[in-house]
């Protein structure tokens, strides 16, 4: 992954590099141009179009060899503007008869830092960029010019303005191209963080949420609890006989029976319960700011539909029923204290012949005086 990444990297540094190779022998040619036109001598073009390929062939031989992966910036934007300004601020000295050509260029190099350099480097290489130019303008200001003496020049000066404009559109294109990429990259990014979120916190075959969501939700509750006194209570919610469907009718019919009952409770559980799968056939229901009693006749629902929905249609004569032990939740108590007394009440329930709700049975010994109720 590391290697494919700096396989693009490196890909792209070179291709920019290309790029900026081409746009100086552009620069190179139109001075050859000018050479033509008698503005400048015939060797400050070749002198140019020979650094353009040296200094270029050095930084392809760094990118090529690996010693750009020792730097944050692979592509070494920041040396390879700073080594165009002083280029182009050398030449400025040398050919000023032709200064507007590298003057304009500054702006091209600074174009192309942007897609580089971060706020620092760029502060830096301006401040470098200022400097030469103020060398340049001390050593050769006076003889800075304008070259449209002849049809010919004024021809090649309009194309230096077309071909820099060209050069600045095509650099502004890119900065939009990368930055939509990177607003993609962005939503992608996002939709795959809320999926990861979703695979830690959701069961995947019912959509409900998970044992370890199902942990916090009760954390969260338990604190509710502390602070406020708001009631909540825990049901454990087991299938009767479920492992007869699989063994039966498979484990695909299996998967249907357990999104059925799921449906079944979300039905009639209240928005504000939380419904959680805690393993197998076994689900949890967080019911808040509710009594026991008020709990059991929700639950007693619950066993009714699941005793009466037709589950022939996931195989042959299955009748299915389900289990629930049920317990309120208690000042001063751990979760797991809770949880052991409601699953105490979803054995009870069981043993006493299944397809019931059971109150753990020391809730009304604290207030009642001990019972268990039944469903049906
Ligand atoms: N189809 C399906 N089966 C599952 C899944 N997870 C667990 N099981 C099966 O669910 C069954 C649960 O076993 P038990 O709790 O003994 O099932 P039971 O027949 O309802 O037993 P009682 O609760 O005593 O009535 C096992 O056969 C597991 O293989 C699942 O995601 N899909």
């Amino acid at each position: 992954m590391k290697q494919q990444r700096r396989k693009e990297m490196n890909a792209m540094a070179l291709g920019m590099l290309g790029r900026v190779a081409l746009s100086g022998l552009l620069d190179a040619m139109l001075l050859w141009g000018f050479a033509r036109a008698g503005v400048v001598r015939p060797e400050i073009a070749l002198l140019y179009a020979m650094v353009v390929v040296l200094v270029n062939g050095v930084y392809y031989l760094l990118i090529r060899s690996g010693v750009n992966r020792r730097y944050k910036d692979p592509g070494l934007t920041f040396a390879q503007v700073v080594t165009a300004l002083l280029l182009q601020t050398c030449f400025l000295i040398l050919a000023p008869q032709v200064g507007y050509l590298f003057l304009i260029n500054f702006f091209v190099i600074y174009g192309f830092g942007v897609l580089g350099l971060s706020t620092f480097w760029y502060v830096v290489s301006w401040l470098i960029g200022s400097l030469a130019l103020v060398l340049a303008f001390s050593v050769a200001g006076a003889h800075l010019s304008f070259p449209v003496a002849s049809n010919f020049s004024q021809l090649l000066v309009c194309l230096s303005f077309i071909l820099t404009l060209g050069r600045c559109i095509y650099l502004t294109n890119m900065l939009s191209r990368m930055q939509r990429k990177i607003m993609e990259k962005n939503q992608q990014l996002v939709l795959a963080m809320k999926r990861v979120q979703e695979l830690a916190t959701r069961d995947e075959l019912t959509n409900i949420e998970n044992r370890r969501s199902l942990m916090e939700i009760l954390a969260v509750e338990q604190k509710r609890f502390q602070r406020g006194g708001t009631p909540f209570c825990i049901a454990i919610l087991d299938l009767d006989g479920f492992k007869a469907v699989n063994d039966n009718f498979g484990h695909a019919a299996g998967d249907l029976v357990l999104k059925t009952f799921v449906e079944i409770v979300r039905n009639e559980m209240r928005l504000s319960d939380h419904f959680a799968r805690y393993g197998g056939d076994e689900f949890v229901l967080v019911l808040t700011g509710t009594t026991v009693q008020e709990g059991v006749t929700a639950l007693d629902r619950i066993c009714a539909e699941t005793e009466m929905y037709d589950w022939s249609k996931f195989g042959k004569d299955i009748v299915l029923t389900a289990s629930i032990g049920i317990t309120d939740f208690r000042p001063g108590e751990s979760i797991d204290e809770a949880f052991q007394r409601a699953d105490m009440a979803l054995y009870g329930a069981k043993a006493a012949g299944r397809n019931r709700v059971m109150i753990s049975p020391d809730t009304f010994e604290a207030s009642d005086g001990g019972t268990t109720i039944r469903a049906f």
